[in-house]
């Protein structure tokens, strides 16, 4: 068995209004800002414009939360109200400085080329809806973990995301039919989730619409068991159509944004699927 030390705590970190600082602009400062928007935080960028990745141009033409300043880190007034600092930038020395202010105001900071200036660090990482895998080498070894990253890409089960998305609103349906938190009712709704889980395809649960779901919890949760996909009004015949995956939550529908956006994605697809 290995030595329960020497790994990280691995979390899903909530980031929704909270304030994000990335100094840089190049190619992994960009990766930074994708992140980061992912998980619906306010990024202020600090980077001279010259120096600036396409993809990274593309967040800011894009219909994004990003202020953005055109010049060098200025010292520690560009760290007031800021909750997490990364920096990606290609001079040791600035790097170091901005670390050392970080630590003194208990700012968390990732310092994209000193490993020992990080309170954590990035992994790679896979995105379907609300599915995400990170993967850590702890930082032995990035390629590694990229290469590990697409391995698990591959095995990974067909429709897990909308199956997530459908579980999701089922979970939500069942606590609104019976509500309370822990005590025996808990203790019910999570039998019965795992129950639904756990004998159901991931496939099936992808295609529960909210006409099904309204009969899951009828004729399931009600009486105490599980119905089968054809009980409660799947077809046999039904095949899987998702809808395409949207590019990022969140964008006004308009054909300009619209147009931004898949241009980003397209992008960020031939940046990263390395
Ligand atoms: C510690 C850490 C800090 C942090 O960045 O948070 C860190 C540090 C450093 N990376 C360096 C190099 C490379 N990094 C990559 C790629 C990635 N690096 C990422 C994370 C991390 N990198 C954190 C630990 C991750 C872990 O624990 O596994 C990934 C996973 C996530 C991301 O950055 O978003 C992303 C892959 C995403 C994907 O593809 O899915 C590649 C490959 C490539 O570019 O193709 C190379 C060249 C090959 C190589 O070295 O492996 C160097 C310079 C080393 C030198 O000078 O020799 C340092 C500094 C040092 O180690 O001293
Ligand atoms: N952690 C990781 O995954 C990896 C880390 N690195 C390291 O990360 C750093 C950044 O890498 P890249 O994005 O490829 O570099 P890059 O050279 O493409 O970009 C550097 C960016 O930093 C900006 N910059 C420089 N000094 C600045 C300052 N004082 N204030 C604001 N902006 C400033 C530049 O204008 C440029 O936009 C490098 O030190 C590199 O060695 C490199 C590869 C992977």
């Amino acid at each position: 068995m290995s030595p329960l030390g020497g790994g990280s705590l691995l979390l899903a970190w909530q980031l929704k209004g909270k304030h994000v600082l990335i100094v840089g602009g190049g190619d992994v400062a960009s990766g930074r800002i994708e992140s980061v928007l992912a998980a619906d935080a306010h990024v202020t960028l600090i980077t001279p414009s010259n120096g600036l990745h396409p993809l990274t141009k593309c967040f800011l033409d894009g219909p994004y939360n990003i202020t953005y300043h055109d010049r060098l880190f200025g010292g520690v007034q560009d760290l007031a109200n800021v909750d997490l600092v990364l920096t990606a930038i290609d001079d040791v020395v600035q790097s170091r400085v901005i670390c050392s202010l970080c630590r003194e105001l208990k700012i968390p900071v990732n310092v994209a080329d000193i490993p020992e200036s990080c309170d954590f660090y990035f992994g790679s990482q896979i995105r379907d809806g609300p599915l995400q895998i990170m993967i850590s080498t702890n930082g032995n070894s990035p390629k590694l973990a990229n290469i590990i990253r697409r391995k698990i890409e591959q095995n990974l089960p067909e429709h897990a995301g909308d199956a997530i998305i459908r579980v999701g609103e089922l979970r939500t349906k069942l606590k609104e039919r019976a509500p309370g938190v822990g005590g025996e009712i808990g203790k019910r709704r999570m039998r019965w989730m795992i129950d639904v889980c756990t004998s159901w395809e991931m496939e099936e649960l992808a295609l529960l619409d909210d006409q099904m779901i309204r009969k899951l919890l009828d004729d399931g949760w009600e009486k105490n068991a599980v119905p089968s996909p054809a009980e409660v009004g799947a077809r046999s015949c039904q095949t899987y159509s998702a809808t395409p995956n949207v590019a990022v939550p969140g964008v006004p529908v308009t054909m300009l944004s619209f147009v931004a956006g898949a241009a980003c994605a397209s992008l960020f697809l031939l940046a990263r699927r390395r």
